[in-house]
């Protein structure tokens, strides 16, 4: 039987990053609404890639702190667009959820305003716009302070059945 070499690989992670939300805001369970596959952006709490914490305020409008780890880069120092998608293809399509409407995105349109920085935690917020037969509208934005960093519409078709 062929020797095979045991390699070990160090992965260091980053420090634990501060996701806590604003006072009012109410911590949101999203695996406890839509099951355990939301895990390409949420998935790896204390990962190197996206660390992401859900939260509703009192008119139950959907936030997320998230946090843009070193695997997301893109151009050097900042977030790869399509990681910015994928946050925004996750948060906007729960806040529909969250609503009420059990959705997949059928079309997602991102607007990169600012480049990214890494390792910074920013905010996500969503507005369900409206809701007509199965389309359900979504818009977001990215930002940190006053910076916004990408903003979104986001079509969301109801799933039949559901
Ligand atoms: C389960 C837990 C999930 C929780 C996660 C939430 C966050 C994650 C969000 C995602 O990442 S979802 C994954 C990415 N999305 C997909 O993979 C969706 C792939 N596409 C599909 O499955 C189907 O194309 C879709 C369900 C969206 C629509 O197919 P259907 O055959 O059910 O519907 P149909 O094509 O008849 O369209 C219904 C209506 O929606 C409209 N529509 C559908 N797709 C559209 C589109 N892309 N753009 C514009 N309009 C669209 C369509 O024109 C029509 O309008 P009208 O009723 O007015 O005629």
């Amino acid at each position: 039987m062929p020797k095979t070499k045991t390699e070990r690989v160090t992965i260091s992670l980053c420090p634990p990053v501060d996701l806590g939300g604003e006072p009012g805001w109410i911590p949101f369970d999203a695996p406890s609404l839509v099951g355990e596959s939301l895990r390409f952006v949420s998935g790896e709490p204390d990962g190197n890639r996206f660390r992401a914490r859900y939260y509703r305020d009192a008119e139950q409008h959907l936030h997320a702190r998230i946090w843009f780890g070193p695997e997301t880069e893109g151009p050097p120092g900042h977030a790869h667009g399509g990681a910015v998608a994928a946050v925004m293809d996750e948060a906007l399509g729960l806040a529909a959820w969250a609503a009420g409407y059990p959705i997949v995105v059928g079309n997602l349109n991102v607007s990169f305003r600012n480049m990214l920085p890494l390792q910074k935690v920013v905010t996500v917020e969503s507005r369900v716009i409206s809701a007509e037969g199965r389309k359900v509208m979504v818009h977001g934005r990215i930002f940190s302070g006053e910076t916004v960093y990408a903003e979104a519409e986001c079509l969301c078709i109801t799933i039949p059945g559901k």
